[in-house]
């Protein structure tokens, strides 16, 4: 995708998302401003993703973590305007400076792949079964760009290779190919326009996890050997933690947490960002001290959230006022915010003593369990 143009004065951050530097006149490479995405509408209103706020640069890795239905892949999605027509949308979907939500389909059109390109969990499903991987990656070439049908699957063969498969799988159909084979030729296809931002949701989920780190490597290599953006989706948040620079933590569509990656996975802030941490074992460490532990009760059903905090009814450490006081993001220390009452601007703990404490879920994961996530 062509860059826009350069010559105003930077956006400014509305998220507030620090140390992400912004080289002067550039926008960054995306910049999601108040996305929200609703689907349906009146008493059947479904808001998957509300109000939230991302940047990713160029050679950046974020990653977006969160439990089953908190809207990660409504989100990821958006970006490229890809949900079906009872969704909509509103906010800003900056891409090199320039709004996807109101540009035109032929704009759109040459956007999708080449400004930025998705790949999707479950390659089976997702690649056609009658055609041979190479023709399906030479199509988003020969749709792009001038290049001749002979060209196009030359260059699907070159792109093979550079995710490890030899150029002669270009002649393979999907069925005769391995689970990671496929994911690789699904990065392959992603890869094919040359795009500036990749996303990827849930790339690794269906692939045992040899295979799985295998494809994590890839695509971090591709990151650095490119520098593109890639926003990495998963419910895994160690995965993220290792493959990511930066996460951010959703919950009933909104962004309850972020910061670098690292510090979020094994220090996180919210008392949901704790939950989620402390339900992956830490590898090398298997005392009972800690053992991974589940987080009772289920994400909120989006089209009938509970008022005030939408975490409040499964918050070990929620007070009375969570049941109506609403949290937006707030400063929780450097490079770090999280949407919790709990949350000091210095970034102090959660803290779990505090004695209007409703100590709820008393058995589940205990934010103020620190010790037990901060050696790994
Ligand atoms: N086409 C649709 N029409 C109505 N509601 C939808 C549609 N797609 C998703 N939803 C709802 O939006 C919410 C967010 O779903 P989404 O698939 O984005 O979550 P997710 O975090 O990606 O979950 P998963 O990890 O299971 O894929 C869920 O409540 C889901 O039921």
């Amino acid at each position: 995708m062509t860059a826009t143009t350069t010559t105003t004065t930077p956006n400014p951050d509305p998220s507030g998302a620090p140390g992400l530097s912004e080289p002067v006149g550039e926008p960054p490479l995306l910049e999601v401003r108040n996305l929200t995405v609703t689907y349906g509408g009146g008493a059947d209103a479904v808001p998957a993703v509300r109000g939230v706020d991302l940047r990713v640069e160029a050679g950046q890795k974020l990653g977006i973590a969160g439990e089953s239905g908190c809207g990660k892949s409504t989100l990821a999605l958006a970006l490229l305007r890809l949900l079906p027509a009872t969704a909509k949308l509103t906010g800003e979907i900056l891409l090199d400076g320039e709004d996807v939500l109101t540009m035109k389909w032929g704009r759109l059109r040459a956007v999708r792949w080449a400004g930025a390109s998705i790949v999707f969990q479950g390659a089976m499903h997702s690649l056609n079964a009658v055609h041979r991987v190479g023709d399906q990656i030479a199509e988003p070439i020969l749709l792009h760009s001038k290049a001749t049908p002979a060209a196009a699957r030359k260059r699907a063969g070159e792109l093979l290779e550079q995710v490890g498969l030899p150029a002669a799988r270009a002649q393979a159909y999907p069925h005769e190919l391995s689970g990671g084979q496929r994911q690789r030729v699904m990065i392959a296809m992603a890869l094919a326009c040359d795009p500036r931002l990749i996303v990827a949701d849930e790339p690794t989920t269906a692939l045992d996890v040899m295979i799985q780190a295998q494809i994590l490597r890839l695509i971090e290599q591709l990151v650095a050997d490119q520098n593109v953006g890639l926003i990495m989706i998963s419910h895994d948040l160690a995965v993220l933690a290792d493959t990511c620079d930066r996460l951010s933590v959703m919950y009933a569509g909104r962004v309850v947490e972020e910061g670098p990656a690292a510090e979020v996975y094994t220090d996180a802030r919210h008392p949901y960002g704790k939950a989620l941490s402390a339900a992956f074992p830490r590898i090398g460490d298997l005392s009972s001290r800690h053992a991974p532990r589940g987080l009772p009760g289920d994400p909120p059903d989006p089209a009938a959230l509970p008022g005030g905090c939408t975490f409040h009814p499964r918050c070990p450490v929620a007070l009375d006022s969570c049941d109506t006081e609403d949290q937006e993001l707030r400063d929780a220390g450097p490079e770090r915010r999280a949407a919790c009452v709990l949350v000091d601007v210095d970034g102090t703990h959660v803290d779990s003593a505090r004695p209007d404490a409703k100590g709820v879920n008393a058995g589940g994961a205990q934010p103020g369990d620190d010790e037990a996530r901060s050696t790994s």
